[in-house]
């Protein structure tokens, strides 16, 4: 932390300086802070309480509730699957059932949070933490109906453009969307479903390797929709210039921000991108299988075109209750719901959007980077100690990656990742044989991270 205050006030400094010198001390400084991360962190219990100390987050570990295991809180990393439950997440259903209780269908509207427009609460917290304006999010559904609802409206294939763009290897879920969308509009899956694919021997794609698919499909391509962080490598894809991409050929851009939202910046309205969802369930912790959220551009809230699959709570919402036959859309992202929304289900998302409010991306984001570094750093220790053989498949650039490292394992396989279950570390196996480790920045410690290493190495050694 210091030392990135250190960079900045620097470069204030150095800003009146020449070029060519203020290029050479930049140079320098680079070289020092890889020499400085590498030799600031130590494989001992005593540097990691030294950095939870100075980690202003610390206190919100407090706020979750943690499974035990032989009566020991367990080291959580698979908040990118299922985030821990929040302490706060309780009373804000208690206040929904008894609400429910007291007023049954008065509360409706006359509840403290009246359940007609309870989801209009999330606009602004949620705008900002994926990048949009107020009107450009909402809440609804779960996150692969999301997505295909979307694509009702921006999936619009001609016969001459009709292509998907997609990562190789994206969520099963994704994949046997597109194929039911495309098949669901006449065309073959084989034909128009193309992947980008990874280069022989490498674990991620180059967004050289998105551009050129971008540039090869042209005319022919009618979406790009990729994950914006991959669930199984933790790449961050660079969305900015892939949306510029996909709208220079002429096609829309969608984003699944499943392993996104509430893990990286991001800057929807900014990038341009044309729509995007994410589930809430991961790194924003509102419970299994819970709501989704939507991004749709503000460009679009206008176009009376576009087609969407309607219902009663996208309709002008002064009217609704006059239940006239003619659908009058809100403008705006609201205008894309359809159901009256599970505010039993919601209540627990508001909970998290309200303390990610409270905290704000770019605090969550600096302790990110430490924390996944300061991981990393201790699994490359292991590695050294135990002569083991597994490696990191996330990119090791800090502007690929986020709150995820995925380790494949060359020897040990299934059995290292039962001992750690067995001895309280929680982590996630995904066939063949990786091991996904997220140190989640709201709740995971620095000294979760050494005694993580600790009984890795435990295990390793058997
Ligand atoms: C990248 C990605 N897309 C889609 C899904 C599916 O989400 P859901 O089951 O909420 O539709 C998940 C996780 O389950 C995911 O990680
Ligand atoms: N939602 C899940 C579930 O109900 C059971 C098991 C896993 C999940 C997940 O969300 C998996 C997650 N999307 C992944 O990245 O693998």
């Amino acid at each position: 932390m210091g030392y990135y205050f250190f960079i900045q006030n620097f470069n204030f400094f150095i800003c009146r300086q020449s070029a060519k010198s203020l290029l050479s001390i930049y140079l320098f400084l680079l070289l020092l802070r890889n020499k400085i991360q590498t030799m600031t962190f130590e494989n001992t219990l005593e540097f990691a309480q030294k950095l939870d100390a100075q980690d202003q987050l610390n206190k919100y570990q407090n706020e979750f509730i943690f499974p035990k295991v032989n009566g020991k809180k367990v080291i959580y990393f698979t908040g990118n699957s299922l985030g821990l439950q929040p302490k706060r997440t309780k009373a804000y259903i208690d206040e929904v059932m008894n609400d429910w209780a007291n007023l049954a269908v008065e509360g409706h509207f006359y509840s403290e949070k009246p359940w007609w427009d309870y989801h209009e609460r999330f606009a602004n917290p949620l705008s900002k933490i994926v990048g949009a304006l107020p009107s450009e999010v909402t809440v609804m559904n779960t996150l692969t109906v999301n997505l295909h609802l979307l694509m009702v409206s921006f999936y619009r294939p001609t016969k001459t453009r009709y292509k998907i763009i997609c990562e190789e290897k994206a969520f099963p879920s994704d994949q046997y969307m597109f194929q039911s969308q495309v098949h669901f509009h006449g065309y073959k899956p084989e034909d128009a479903i193309v992947e980008i694919k990874r280069r022989e021997g490498e674990h991620n794609i180059r967004l050289e390797d998105v551009l050129a698919k971008i540039d090869e499909v042209g005319d022919e391509l009618a979406l790009v929709l990729i994950g914006g962080v991959n669930y199984y490598t933790g790449q961050v894809f660079d969305m900015k210039t892939i949306t510029a991409a996909g709208h220079k050929a002429g096609a829309k851009v969608g984003w699944d921000l499943a392993h996104a939202a509430g893990n990286i910046k991001l800057e929807l309205h900014d990038w341009n991108v044309d729509f995007a969802a994410w589930c809430s369930y991961k790194y924003m912790n509102s419970g299994p299988g819970n709501a989704s959220g939507c991004f749709i551009h503000e460009k679009h809230h206008n176009n009376s075109e576009l087609p969407r699959f309607a219902g009663w709570w996208g309709h002008n919402k002064e009217r609704r209750f006059k239940m006239e036959p003619k659908f009058d859309p809100i403008h705006g992202a609201d205008g894309w719901q359809i159901s009256n929304l599970p505010v039993l289900s919601l209540a627990p998302y508001l909970a998290s959007v309200e303390m990610f409010d409270e905290i704000g991306m770019d605090v969550l984001i600096a302790k990110r980077d430490k924390i996944t570094s300061y991981l990393e750093f201790i699994l490359q220790e292991i590695d050294k100690e135990v002569d083991s053989s597994f490696e990191i498949i996330t990119p090791s650039n800090s502007a690929e990656r986020a709150s995820q490292l995925s380790v494949l394992l060359h020897g040990e396989g299934r059995s290292l990742f039962d001992y750690l279950m067995k001895n309280g570390v929680i982590t996630d196996w995904r066939e063949p044989n990786v091991i996904r480790l997220a140190p989640v920045p709201l709740y995971c410690s620095f000294e979760d991270m050494y005694h993580f290493g600790q009984i890795l190495k435990a295990g390793i050694q058997g």
